[in-house]
């Protein structure tokens, strides 16, 4: 459940409609608490938030918009009880046309990109499985509290796709080289604790409740200090990582689109899918 907001007046809250969604709802929804200043972002994209492109770039407008509103504070999370974000919409995979894939891949680069770069301090409270994009999503927030019997990693090497380098390097600034290594070439999904012990996230919470009262301590810490030096410094510890990228990123879609249309890779993409359909039974 959100945070209960003493004057639902308070509650400013933005809301687009998105072509093409199975979701109720806007894709993203942003309600904003004007005596904190914090927003609180919520991906709908049912049922396990998966990142299509229109999904990532409902997100990287919803940035946008609130950079220009000068928040204070971003908490990103999810309203399922059991799913943050399941990563990139696998369908996305499935036989795409060049152009899209092409597509795809430069939106989910933005989306890393412009959550990693905002000025405002960002929290991801992961109240569910946040596997590949998912976990994707969580590394570009400052402070990550997760929910208790949860899991979360970078699987994409036991989907057949290599871990780009910028996300690579996410995963080392957080939870240090030897383990990011391990984990990327593995495909390592972490529990809950474990990902706590090796420093994937921060904090956990036995529900979200508790989640988001963790998530506010958190930004109420930056309540009293300068929100120019506070953001000048994230960005000079930032911004080259995201240059980087995005000096390198034709490459990097080249490479993408080179994995994605070999037909190992769709033959093996087949049979996962099967393998998430035959888990049901
Ligand atoms: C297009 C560009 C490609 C570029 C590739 C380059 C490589 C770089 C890689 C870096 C970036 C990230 C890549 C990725 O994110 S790949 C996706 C990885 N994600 C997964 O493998 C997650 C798979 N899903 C699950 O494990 C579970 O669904 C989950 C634990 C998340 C939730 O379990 P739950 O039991 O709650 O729900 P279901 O499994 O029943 O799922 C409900 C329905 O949702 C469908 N589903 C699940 N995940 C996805 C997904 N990622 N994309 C699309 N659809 C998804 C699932 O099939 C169910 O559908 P049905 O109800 O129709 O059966």
């Amino acid at each position: 459940m959100l945070r209960k907001i003493a004057n639902p007046a308070r509650l400013l809250t933005f809301q687009r409609t998105m072509a093409s969604t199975a979701s109720t709802g806007p894709l993203v929804r942003t309600e904003l608490d004007s005596q904190t200043g914090y927003a609180t972002v919520i991906l709908n994209r049912a049922p396990v938030n998966s990142l299509s492109l229109e999904f990532m770039a409902e997100i990287i407008k919803t940035v946008d918009e609130l950079e220009r509103s000068k928040i204070r504070g971003m908490i990103l999370t999810s309203p399922s009880s059991k799913v943050f974000c399941a990563g990139l919409d696998v369908l996305e995979m499935v036989n795409p046309s060049e152009d899209r894939l092409r597509s795809v891949w430069r939106n989910l680069q933005d989306t890393w990109a412009k959550l990693y770069g905002t000025s405002f301090p960002t929290v991801a409270l992961i109240n569910g499985h946040a596997p590949a994009g998912g976990c994707l999503l969580a590394l570009t927030c400052e402070y990550r509290i997760m929910c208790s019997n949860f899991s979360i990693g970078l699987n994409e090497t036991q989907l057949g796709l290599a871990v780009p380098p910028w996300l690579q390097k996410t995963m080392r600034n957080t939870v240090g080289s030897r383990e990011a290594e391990i984990a990327c070439i593995k495909g390592t999904m972490f529990s809950s604790e474990e990902a706590l012990k090796i420093g994937l996230v921060d904090e956990l919470a036995a529900d979200k409740g508790e989640a988001m009262h963790k998530a506010c301590n958190y930004l109420d810490t930056f309540k009293n200090m300068s929100p120019y030096a506070r953001s000048a410094t994230k960005l000079l510890l930032r911004n080259k990582k995201i240059e980087d990228m995005k000096r390198a990123r034709e490459d990097d879609i080249d490479r993408v689109v080179k994995n994605v249309m070999n037909s190992d890779f769709q033959a093996g993409l087949a049979a996962y899918l099967q393998s998430l359909k035959d888990r049901k039974k």
